[in-house]
């Protein structure tokens, strides 16, 4: 059996650059070489100050502290990586597609063929190719078909080993994971992978499959995760007109333990660079497979999503006497979660926008975003002009210059510092009446009612 001794990794995100960090600092015997075009990202991933991390994750820098230089490195050098290594993990992004047959709905491999043609191109000895993006079932088809008729003679084997790590919880989730999952055809590859992950990860928990479940099991895990909140978000709005409290629902049916009491949190919608992208995938396959009634049933989730985000807007307006032009709206949070610095697909910046469209002034302040970051995720929409968004956003460094002199709060990521604010000196501050919509249920409502805030929270 083959011991892998040099690993590469295409791709230094949010999930390439954790994943490796933690299979170097479980592996001291094994060199990992995390690669990547962006250079900046590189350049960030090798500063010595560890707050200039491009990835900010809980314990991500203590993990980074042990294993860099000793045997994990970050490189631009993507094709030495390649020649060098034994295994190849391949971790680009897998966007929807922004063109053409697919628009909207199927993931864009472009990323993952260049690199599939760049190994090929530069290969010399054989590789273990793993798929850690997350993909569309049978893709492994395509890059062993791309690396054979391009490749040097050498010999390819290709396993999926999708990904399950959450943002803000990445570290303690790769330390400790529900399973691992590997998805391939030749047993002795299928083996050494479980050797890296059986470094740490007790063997129990390492399922082996054929390429097509692996491959299939990533896009369901993140539906049918993406499914329960649009199910208690449902059950959000009928518990506003019923008089029932969702949170209250939620405990009531999670005890039930074929049920389960995780995943039941109302909010805002869900966001995050995955859930949305993987959802349309899986509708696109099946619907291109004929499969109507089945790609209709996951859009729904989708639908109650976008119906959330925009039913907290329209709140916010109608409380506000059915007008918010001109007035100040203090947003706290713009990340899709809390304990992450990444804003793909948050709910913060939908809310935001259709704000916007009716002309309020929305400040923000979110402890792990900047201000860049802000602007770029609201102009990306398109929605209006680069001048208009500067004219209508400030991004503040503080919650009090946040909120100094807001009509309303609203809470859209549940960071944990919200929760201990001084509120009694906040609405000292702000215009009477003051509102706060809780998009997160993380205030005690009892306390913000009897400091004589206007408080909606979701679900209740
Ligand atoms: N973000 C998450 O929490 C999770 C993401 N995934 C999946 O993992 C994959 C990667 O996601 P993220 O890490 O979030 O993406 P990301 O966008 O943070 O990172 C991808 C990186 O790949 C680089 N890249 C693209 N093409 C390249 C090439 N040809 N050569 C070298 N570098 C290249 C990009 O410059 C970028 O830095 C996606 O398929 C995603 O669906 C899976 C589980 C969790
Ligand atoms: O493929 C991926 O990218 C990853 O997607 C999710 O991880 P992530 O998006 O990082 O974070 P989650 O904790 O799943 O939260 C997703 C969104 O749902 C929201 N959410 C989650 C749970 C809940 O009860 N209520 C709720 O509104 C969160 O606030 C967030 O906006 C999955 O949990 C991971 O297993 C998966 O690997």
């Amino acid at each position: 059996m083959k011991k892998i001794k040099k690993i590469a990794c295409i791709g230094a995100g949010y999930v390439g650059g954790p994943t490796m960090s933690v299979i170097a600092q479980k592996n001291v015997d094994v060199e990992v070489t995390v690669v990547d075009l962006n250079v900046a990202r590189i350049a960030a991933w090798n500063d010595g100050d560890l707050n200039h991390l491009p990835v900010y994750e809980p314990g991500l820098d203590d993990v980074i502290k042990e294993a860099r230089g000793r045997n994990l490195f970050f490189s631009t050098d993507v094709d030495k990586a390649i020649k060098e290594a034994d295994m190849i993990f391949i971790s680009v992004n897998t966007p929807t597609k922004t063109y053409g047959k697919g628009k909207g709905q199927a993931a864009d491999l472009k990323f993952i063929e260049l690199c599939a043609r760049q190994i090929a191109a530069v290969a010399t000895s054989d590789k273990i190719v793993v798929e850690k993006s997350t993909l569309p079932v049978r893709t492994a088809e395509a890059l062993k078909s791309i690396l054979d008729n391009t490749g040097n003679g050498v010999n390819f084997d290709i396993l999926s080993n999708p990904e399950f790590l959450a943002e803000g919880t990445a570290v303690s989730d790769l330390h400790n994971p529900d399973r691992v999952l590997i998805g391939g055809e030749d047993a002795e590859a299928i083996e050494a992978l479980v050797q890296v992950y059986e470094a740490w990860v007790p063997r129990e928990r390492i399922l082996t499959t054929n390429l097509w479940s692996s491959e299939l099991s990533k896009l369901v895990a993140n539906a049918f995760l993406a499914q329960r909140v649009s199910s208690i978000n449902a059950i959000s709005e009928l518990c506003e007109v019923t008089g029932a409290n969702v949170d209250e629902v939620a405990r009531a049916i999670g005890q039930d333990s074929r049920i389960g009491s995780k995943f039941l949190k109302a909010s805002v919608g869900f966001g995050g660079s995955c859930f949305q992208k993987d959802i349309l995938n899986l509708v696109y396959i099946a619907r291109s497979y004929n499969l109507t009634a089945v790609a209709d049933y996951w859009e729904q989730v989708i639908s109650l999503n976008d119906h959330q985000k925009s039913r907290f807007a329209e709140k916010i307006i109608q409380t506000m006497y059915n007008t918010v032009n001109g007035k100040q709206i203090a947003f706290l949070g713009w990340a899709f979660k809390k304990d992450t610095n990444d804003t793909r697909e948050s709910a913060a910046i939908y809310v935001a926008d259709h704000l916007l469209d009716e002309e309020a002034t929305v400040i923000i302040y979110d402890p792990k975003v900047s201000a860049e970051q802000i602007y770029k995720d609201l102009d990306y929409l398109g929605t209006r002009s680069a001048e208009d968004n500067r004219r209508l956003v400030k991004v503040v460094e503080s919650h009090h210059d946040a909120v100094k002199g807001a009509h309303a709060i609203a809470i859209l990521t549940e960071w944990d510092e919200f929760k201990g604010y001084d509120w009694q000196q906040i609405k000292n501050g702000m215009k009477k009446p003051s509102f706060v919509f809780d998009g997160r249920k993380i205030l005690n409502k009892k306390q913000l009612v009897n400091l004589g805030f206007d408080y909606y929270s979701i679900g209740e």
